[in-house]
């Protein structure tokens, strides 16, 4: 995918699968937006295959349309509307939607149903949103950075109800976050972009041992200075540490990775942990994305 003479997108081979929660993760600029994008038909990809809900998104219909639920990152301009009359009259585009009382109570904003949409603080609106991306009862829904700007409990309320969606009706998710949290909460699988290229996809706990990303050991050495070093294997280390101190070794700590640092690694590291896209010559591929 390129925008003017620009790639930004090379060789995004992925896929996915029907009832998953699937999270995309990258930098900045990486092309995240790009990608969803695609996959929702709102931008024409200058080349690659693309298969949603067994349709070409560049010539979905009404009724493809439909069977998707949209959270983007910018914010439709509905501001003068009051909560609960945007959500009734969006559930008229659909043959089956929620009910719009159950969904305000569903995201936290019944209080709010004579508020017009203008007034609510920015973590309320996130929620509208989520609100009108799930009115239509989706098949598949896309997730762009829902998050942003939920407080702790709205945060947590919300990946109960995308659990929910996806457990108990089988909604596809297809989310792109910066949290790292919110991804191993939430995803079957991750998927890492980097630089316009699936870098690695799996899930967290395949990443985290492809990545094998070190383990840090600190302790204070005899001569009271204080130590740290980065292994794979902390516990070989450690051992030798004892052996040649031949003693206890003081204020002895170690650290796993984190997410963090297995998501650092990949991003930084070399090709060891691509997944299925690895070996792809620059600009060689098109695209090819599924989902559902
Ligand atoms: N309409 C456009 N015209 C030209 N370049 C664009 C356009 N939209 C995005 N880009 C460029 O494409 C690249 C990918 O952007 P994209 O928004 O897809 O990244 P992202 O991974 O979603 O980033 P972020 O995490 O910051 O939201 C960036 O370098 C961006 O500058």
């Amino acid at each position: 995918m390129a925008y003017g003479g620009r790639e930004v997108l090379r060789g995004v081979d992925l896929e996915v699968r029907r009832g998953e929660i699937l999270a995309l993760l990258g930098p900045n600029g990486a092309g995240k937006t790009t990608t969803v994008e695609i996959l929702e038909g709102f931008r024409r990809r200058s080349a690659g295959e693309v298969e949603v809900l067994g349709a070409d998104p560049a010539h979905g219909d009404e009724a493809w349309r439909a069977r998707l639920g949209l959270v983007l990152q910018t914010w439709r301009d509905h501001g003068r509307w009051r909560v609960g009359e945007l959500l009734a009259h969006f559930a008229r585009y659909y043959r089956d939607p929620r009910d719009p009382d159950a969904l305000l109570r569903l995201v936290g904003l019944t209080d709010h149903a004579g508020q017009q949409a203008a007034r609510l603080s920015g973590g309320q609106r996130r929620r509208l949103d989520v609100a009108l991306g799930i009115i239509g009862r989706p098949e598949l829904l896309f997730l762009d950075e829902p998050t942003t700007g939920f407080d702790p409990e709205a945060r947590r309320d919300f990946h109960d109800l995308v659990e929910r969606l996806a457990r108990d009706e089988g909604v596809t998710v297809l989310l792109t976050t910066h949290d790292l949290v919110e991804a191993e909460r939430l995803a079957d699988r991750m998927a890492m972009l980097v630089n316009g290229r699936i870098r690695a996809c799996g899930t967290p706990r395949e990443l985290a041992r492809r990545a094998a990303a070190q383990a840090e050991v600190r302790w204070t050495a005899p001569d009271g200075t204080p130590r740290r070093e980065r292994t794979a294997d902390p516990s070989q280390l450690v051992w030798e540490l004892h052996r040649s101190t031949g003693g206890p070794l003081p204020d002895l700590e170690v650290r796993r990775p984190t997410l963090e640092d297995t998501y650092l690694h990949m991003l930084h590291g070399k090709d060891d942990a691509a997944g299925p896209a690895e070996g792809r010559a620059p600009g060689t591929a098109g695209d090819a994305a599924r989902a559902a």
